[in-house]
């Protein structure tokens, strides 16, 4: 019987599979960098004028030009903020946007083939920065609960109208008050001084507005990851330096689109890259300006979105798990005068306004658009300002107010379960993840510009892994040998799951070198934490990096592994016992050990509950490298 096809009969199919989270999806197989010319975009059908999925954002209720929010410095939190002098294991990020991050609170320090998050956090000689981190959203009414499980992108935009960079961004940045506790910062700008001697100076030296971005975000840990410019179009990625390890794949790509395609004063400009194993695409525009333009706008998005990532990750940007979208989109507001609209601003009536942003228009009726979500705009039109102030245009010009500049997010939607497209394999992929905006406004004090920044912080969640299991990083005696496991709330636990043992560098489930039933006392089952251990027997003689896996019988998978750790056991364990050592297997167990062969991959041990005394634990130790299970747990289960 194939042991794989034993599913247990009680749980649906469906409810069998395994959500996993890794990155990558097929390449789209639409064309590169082909701007598109489309007179008529397929339109989507009207919907009700609602953001999808946004839970909240909590901004000031619409003030009009509302004064600094005062930075709440939460004193409780404060008094409980992490010190370094807290030791290592205290101090190590531990997010569920990292696969398995539950699972890494035990600290392996082993160096080994599989990706792990860093053991601790090295050094910070900014003793400011743990205390900061326990601290709400900096500048910001927060109101959202949020935990260090999140994974905390920060992301601004700002049409920097060719200014000099201020010498102060450190409250546009977040970093006054409460700031150390983004893990990524998203910076794009619009209108750096592209012109030809400045663009020159910028080739030969770090342009300005990079340095000061640098300069303010280095002392807090920040490193500049990748960064993309395209004339002013400028996008930079910066992380916290220990998350560097875990930012894989990192490309960049441009499309212009000014003066048909030719001219990059217009365009998008973007980075894709996979955080934990997440594939999340940064995309900065800066489309056309004006009110009649708002088609032209569109076209130029879809065209911007044809950009395709070269290289064994080929993707297109909607092909990304999340795609953050954001710069001076240009959208306007329509049919209202300009003393409406100053009206409506004057006496906080903005959502008056919401319903002519050509933007939030566009959204019920364009297919492209479809998937975007924007939080609600609480912050008043950001664009057009005299600069140097928080006045609207005087100029000649008269623009009317609008939210010119915008961000907005999008989650690559599950492929339907029956579909039959390359995607479906991967339907589940951010079936789990979970984008929460915390905050979303416009940052008054900056005049340099006619334009004022808006940012906004995102966190990132996944789904924690149904089963967390805890080691040691070292097993150095037999009684070393014990895993603690959790399983949540919602995980369906079989008698017959197990935990293997498997050597770094494993090619299959079926690899395990030694196994443990994950057994379950009746008078078990409400409590949180399990234990068990392993015998002598069925540990390996070979020293070297090892995980654990808990295999769900259940699911047919493993539904929760261990980061690396090392087992160097004293030479009196490994010098050598014969499988007929092991005192662990009834009689029954015995005559079955010839269907496991120690050279072949072991089978599942996919046990249908059936009429033999499951034994305690399987034997490992047999004679040969890569030890091999001698007895399989499918080989102690009747009828096998
Ligand atoms: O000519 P391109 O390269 O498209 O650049 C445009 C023009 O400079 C616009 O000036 P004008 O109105 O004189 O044509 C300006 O509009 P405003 O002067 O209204 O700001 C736009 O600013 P943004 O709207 O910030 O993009 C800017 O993007």
């Amino acid at each position: 019987m194939d042991p794989d096809s034993q599913r247990n009969p009680d749980i649906p199919s469906s409810s069998q599979e395994p959500k996993a989270f890794t990155s990558g999806t097929e390449s789209s197989s639409s064309a590169c960098s082909a701007p598109i010319v489309a007179s008529s975009r397929p339109k989507r059908p009207q919907r009700t004028h609602q953001v999808e999925g946004f839970t909240d954002t909590s901004q000031p209720d619409d003030p009009v030009f509302p004064e600094l929010i005062q930075e709440k410095v939460n004193t409780s939190a404060l008094s409980e903020t992490k010190q370094p002098s807290v030791p290592a294991q205290h101090l190590q990020e531990n997010k569920s946007f990292r696969p398995s991050a539950a699972t890494r609170s035990h600290i392996s320090t082993r160096a080994a083939s599989l990706p792990q998050a860093p053991s601790h956090k090295p050094p910070v000689t900014h003793s400011t920065v743990y205390a900061q981190r326990a601290l709400s959203v900096a500048g910001t009414s927060d109101t959202k609960p949020h935990t260090d499980d999140d994974f905390r992108v920060h992301i601004i935009t700002w049409n920097v109208g060719s200014a000099m960079p201020p010498d102060d961004i450190t409250s546009l940045l977040g970093l006054n008050a409460g700031g150390g506790n983004t893990d990524m910062y998203i910076i794009g700008l619009q209108e750096v001084n592209s012109m030809i001697n400045k663009r020159l100076k910028d080739v030969l030296f770090t342009d300005q507005w990079s340095e000061v971005c640098m300069d303010t975000l280095s002392p807090f840990g920040y490193v500049l990851v990748t960064s993309q410019r395209m004339q002013g179009v400028l996008l930079l990625v910066f992380a916290k330096y220990y998350h560097l390890p875990f930012i894989r794949g990192i490309q960049t790509e441009n499309t212009r689109t000014g003066l048909g395609g030719i001219w990059g004063n217009k365009g998008g400009v973007s980075a894709r890259m996979t955080v934990f194993g997440h594939a999340v695409c940064f995309l900065n525009c800066h489309l056309p300006a004006h009110i009649e333009n708002s088609e032209k706008r569109m076209e130029d998005f879809e065209s911007i979105l044809q950009q395709q990532f070269e290289g064994q990750a080929a993707m297109g940007v909607l092909d990304h798990d999340i795609v953050f979208w954001f710069g001076d989109l240009n959208f306007r507001i329509d049919d209202l005068e300009m003393h409406m609209v100053k009206a409506a601003i004057d006496n906080n009536k903005l959502s008056v306004l919401w319903d002519k942003d050509q933007l939030n228009m566009a959204k019920d009726t364009e297919t492209v658009l479809e998937g975007f979500q924007e939080g609600p705009l609480k912050f008043p039109p950001t664009y057009k300002f005299d600069v140097g102030t928080n006045t609207y245009d005087t100029s000649g010009k008269k623009r009317k107010p609008a939210w010119t500049d915008r961000i907005l997010w999008r989650m690559r939607p599950m492929a339907p379960a029956n579909s039959a497209s390359k995607r479906s394999s991967m339907s589940g992929l951010t079936s789990g993840t979970r984008v929460t905006q915390h905050f979303y406004r416009s940052h008054m004090e900056y005049t340099v510009s006619d334009h004022k920044p808006v940012s906004s912080i995102f966190t990132l969640q996944v789904d924690v892994p149904l089963v967390t299991l805890i080691v040691d990083d070292e097993w150095r005696e037999v009684t070393d040998a014990v895993t603690k496991f959790k399983v949540a709330p919602n995980y369906s636990r079989s008698s017959w799951d197990w935990i293997g043992l498997y050597k770094v560098g494993f090619k299959h489930h079926k690899d395990y070198v030694g196994y443990t039933w994950a057994k379950q006392e009746e008078s078990d089952y409400l409590r949180q934490e399990h234990h068990v251990s392993f015998t002598e027997e069925e540990l390996p003689k070979e020293p070297g990096d090892y995980i654990l896996g808990y295999y769900s019988n259940n699911m047919n998978s493993i539904v929760g592994v261990t980061e690396p750790f090392q087992i160097q056991l004293p030479s009196s364990v490994t010098s050598g016992l014969s499988p007929s050592d092991s005192s662990d297997f009834t009689s029954e167990d015995e005559v079955k050990k010839g269907s496991s062969s120690s050279s072949s991959r072991s089978a599942t041990p996919t046990g249908q509950e059936g009429n033999v005394q499951k034994p305690h634990s399987a034997s490992s130790s047999n004679a040969g490298s890569p030890v091999k299970s001698s007895i399989s747990p499918e080989a102690s289960v009747s009828g096998k």
